[in-house]
């Protein structure tokens, strides 16, 4: 499903009127119509039946205008409240305000203090409250007025339903410009906007629920959209069932360069989840000396122990070793546990210069990169890079703030200047490739913000690569798969004491459930 941000939106609904020439106030009839349907269904779960309608001076209170109308034919009590000088209402809403003034419906308009006091003492007396104050066309934090609004709103403890998007959430990224309303359910018109997902935005909504407005289907195909949420259908079209006729030579040879004194557990980590995501055969590069606790405890992987020469990390004497298995496999992953060292650097050039398959890079190897992120420019096959936002920050030095509050736009850059795919993790995980397509995970959840739990993921792509599975299909499907194993982790146990280990154990529960054996 595609997702946009608000001057996408705007051009999409500029694409259908003047392209398609269906006039604004049809949209905007629908979008009401789509509003009232939804209230509707709230006021037969409600005693209290009265809706109050807030509007802002824009479309998005023009849609508010249009559900007054609807609910005020139907026989409901429904009051208007707009915020702001009616002078300054035009086009589309304004031709909807003069009709709810023509109806003789209770509106009145909210220019001061006062006023916002008045409609606090009558908010105590409605059922439902719609938020139409403010949509796509947020363009700035709120001023005294709006934020004393949204606070009395949010604070009538009422029913609230917000249209589009909660009001003072940024639709192009989800951050809260000053304060927002916090919605029970927001009617999202059309297309979820990137605020309806992402963080903090997605929270500022209990429930959300996509009604169509009639922009025509090939309208949105033709404005070629480059975000897109990540759904389960997309997902089992990407993995692929089992033929019946087959050895483990047709899941792929998968090389791991991962582990050392004191994070063996890293490692090991990303070995099961390897496995667990179907890859038929395993090597493991590991410090000579942590070799024994990686065959005791993993018995199914094939150890090829490097002749270290500084204790317990990987480093350049290693390296001959190293690319001779590389080119016996079919994706090689580095970095899990590896420790930080300069060598890693000369052993990722290596690896970079000779490498004819995918490479996942995570965790050290991405450490390594940050003072050398040129080193990119070597790469002859497609690279996935799997950095938490900490480490994005150390990679591309900007701080973490920054990233977090501009998390699209940052990974897609990023992925278009080094060519490579880059899986941007965090809640809402952003996964962005060369040609500037973005996609938003939406699985998982907070117990898998704990130690390993990126390891894990590390596996899960570099197992479905072994398959031949496409990179930035694999990347899809490793961070699909990995959310949804972790959902199932914490339905059975919780989140608290959810452990990495516990998202390897429910994988190949939750590939099963949508590859359906
Ligand atoms: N053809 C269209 O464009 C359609 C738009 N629709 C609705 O229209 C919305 C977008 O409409 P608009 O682009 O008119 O914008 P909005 O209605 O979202 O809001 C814009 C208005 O709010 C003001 N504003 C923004 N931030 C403010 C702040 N912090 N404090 C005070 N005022 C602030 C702007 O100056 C402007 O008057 C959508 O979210 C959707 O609800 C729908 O009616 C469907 C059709
Ligand atoms: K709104």
């Amino acid at each position: 499903m595609k997702v946009v941000d608000g001057i996408q939106m705007k051009m999409l609904d500029q694409t259908a009127m003047e392209e398609y020439k269906i006039p604004g106030i049809i949209l905007m009839e629908q979008a009401g119509m789509a509003v009232t349907e939804e209230i509707m269904k709230e006021i037969q779960r409600q005693e209290n039946k009265r809706v109050m309608i807030i509007c802002g001076l824009g479309n998005n209170g023009g849609d508010g205008f249009v559900a007054a109308r609807h609910l005020f034919q139907r026989g409901i009590p429904v009051k208007v409240r707009i915020i702001g000088d009616i002078a300054r209402l035009n086009g589309d809403a304004k031709s909807n305000y003069d009709i709810l003034k023509k109806l003789k419906t209770d509106i009145k308009t909210m220019l001061d203090f006062q006023d916002i006091q008045k409609l606090s003492d009558e908010l105590a007396h409605s059922g439902i409250v719609v938020d139409a104050i403010c949509g796509t066309g947020l363009n700035r934090g709120a001023d005294g007025l709006w934020k004393e609004l949204i606070r009395v709103i949010n604070q009538c403890g009422k029913y609230i339903l917000s249209i589009d998007i909660p009001s003072g959430v940024s639709a192009s990224t989800g951050n809260i410009l000053d304060t927002a309303v916090r919605a029970n359910k927001t009617v999202v018109l059309q297309l979820p906007k990137v605020g309806n997902i992402n963080f903090p935005g997605a929270d500022y909504s209990d429930e959300m629920i996509v009604k169509d407005i009639g922009i025509p289907k090939e309208a949105i195909e033709r404005n070629n959209l480059n975000i897109s949420l990540i759904t389960e259908t997309m997902i089992r079209n990407i993995l692929p069932r089992r033929k019946n006729d087959t050895h483990k030579g047709n899941y792929g040879k998968a090389y791991i360069v991962a582990g050392s004194m004191g994070m063996t557990g890293a490692a090991m980590l990303t070995c099961e989840a390897v496995f667990r995501s179907g890859a038929g055969l395993l090597k493991v590069a590991i410090p000579q000396s942590l070799n024994s606790i990686m065959e005791t405890r993993l018995i199914e992987a094939i150890t090829v122990p490097l002749p270290e020469l500084k204790k317990g990390v990987v480093g350049i004497s290693d390296i001959e070793k190293i690319i001779k298995t590389m080119k016996e496999s079919d994706v090689i992953a580095v970095g899990p546990g590896s420790g930080q060292t300069r060598e890693l650097e000369e052993v990722l050039r290596n690896i970079f210069e000779e490498a004819t398959i995918p490479i996942v890079l995570d965790a050290d190897a991405l450490n390594s990169l940050a003072h050398r992120l040129d080193m990119l420019k070597l790469l002859k096959s497609t690279a996935v890079l799997t950095p938490h936002i900490g480490e994005m920050a150390r990679l591309i030095n900007i701080p973490i703030e920054e990233i977090q509050r501009n998390k699209i736009q940052i990974a897609m850059e990023f992925a278009q200047k080094w060519k490579v795919i880059l899986i941007l993790k965090g809640a809402r995980t952003v996964i962005a490739s060369p040609e500037g397509k973005v996609f938003i995970n939406t699985t998982g959840n907070p117990g898998m913000a704990t130690a390993g739990s990126g390891d894990v993921l590390t596996g899960i792509v570099t197992g479905f690569l072994a398959q031949g599975i496409q990179p930035l299909e694999a990347a899809l499907a490793a961070v699909y798969m990995h959310g949804a194993a972790g959902d199932r982790a914490a339905v059975r146990i919780g989140e608290y004491g959810l452990m990495a280990g516990d998202i390897v154990v429910e994988l190949p529960h939750a590939i099963k459930e949508i590859v359906g054996k």
